[in-house]
């Protein structure tokens, strides 16, 4: 294994595509079901729930329902009202688990007012089969146990990133996670302990954290604040994964001017890390891709095969 640079000197700092990545999943994705629908019938279905009129969440159940609509899946996208009760939503999740055209079912986050309190109850409600999001007990439990789960798919899609820059084995360095949610800080903690890693979950009651971040070979933030982690919180030669997506205001760009920027400085651990995933274009296109993998690996298993690798 590479010992990181102790020095201050300039590190050439390399960007990982994480565009280039998704495409390669989804042209695998692909292939799949191609296969599984020429030799049983069966065609990947994927419905995605969206409740009420949040605008990045309909960007992104669009760009969910068109590549799924690209790969030749069966997709289906409901629009439910902000109005819509907890009742009402488990009702429908509890009909798509009864309907055998839908392998996989997503509820987009975050759901609106009261209704997220419902949060839990809506992913228990989910068949833990048909749970593409990887987020029913059931899947995290098998997952923390290292069985065969669905694994949520940012931090499916993150991983696969950090194999492309470090291969398979993490035996010997350390990861540290900055955020503890159960969509990507705590599941990505568990895929970086069963690749070998040394995995310290970090957040904001973390005494020092600029400190523990310094001892990261591999930093991984998911803080949802903007720009949170800088420069000077990354060990020379770390591998960096910026999971957040912000959008901030822009100035210059005019008054009403918006920009996306990650959790992480990216000017100031650029020259400092060995690499790092850039915002946009970095872990986001992963999620995507992710979730038609899970779709079509939830479709394999419906059709009693063994999951297909994808990109893993
Ligand atoms: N049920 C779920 N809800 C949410 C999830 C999830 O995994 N399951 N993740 C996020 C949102 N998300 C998918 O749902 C998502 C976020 C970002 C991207 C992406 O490709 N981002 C681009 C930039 C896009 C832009 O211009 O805004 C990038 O980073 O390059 C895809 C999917 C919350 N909800």
């Amino acid at each position: 294994m590479a010992s990181a640079p102790s020095s201050s000197a300039e590190i050439p700092t390399q960007r990982i595509d994480g565009r280039a990545v998704a495409e390669a999943v989804v042209a695998a994705v692909g292939a799949a079901s191609a296969r599984l629908t020429a030799e049983t019938g069966i065609r990947p279905g994927l419905a995605v729930v969206l409740v009420g009129e949040d605008p990045a969440s309909q960007v992104y159940v669009g760009a969910k329902g068109k590549r799924a609509t690209a790969l030749g899946f069966h997709s289906v996208q409901h629009t439910l009202p902000a109005s819509t009760s907890e009742i009402e939503l488990i009702a429908l999740v509890e009909a798509l688990n009864r309907d055998p055209e839908i392998h996989g079912i997503l509820v987009q986050f975050p759901l609106p007012g009261r209704l997220d309190e419902a949060r839990a109850r809506v992913i228990e409600a989910i068949a833990p089969e048909k749970d593409v999001d990887g987020l029913h007990p059931l899947n995290v439990g098998r997952l923390a146990a290292g069985g065969e789960a669905m694994v949520p798919c940012t931090p499916a899609g993150a991983m696969l990133l950090i194999r492309r820059v470090l291969g398979p084995d993490l035996s010997g360095r350390e990861a540290v996670v900055v955020g503890r949610s159960n969509l990507v800080g705590k599941p990505i903690a568990q895929l970086l302990l069963q690749a070998q890693a040394t995995v310290t979950i970090a957040h904001s009651r973390t005494a020092d954290l600029p400190a523990v971040t310094r001892r990261a070979d591999i930093l991984v933030a998911a803080t949802g604040r903007p720009e949170m982690v800088r420069g000077d919180w990354i060990k020379p030669g770390a591998v960096v994964i910026d999971v957040g997506i912000n959008r901030v205001a822009a100035p210059e760009k005019g008054p009403d001017g918006t920009r996306l920027c990650g959790d992480v400085a990216t000017a100031e651990a650029t020259g400092r890390a060995a690499a790092i995933t850039p915002v946009p274009g970095g872990v986001g296109p992963m999620t995507i891709a992710m979730l038609m993998a899970n779709t079509v690996k939830a479709a394999y298993r419906a059709a009693g095969w063994p999951a297909p690798p994808l990109g893993e």
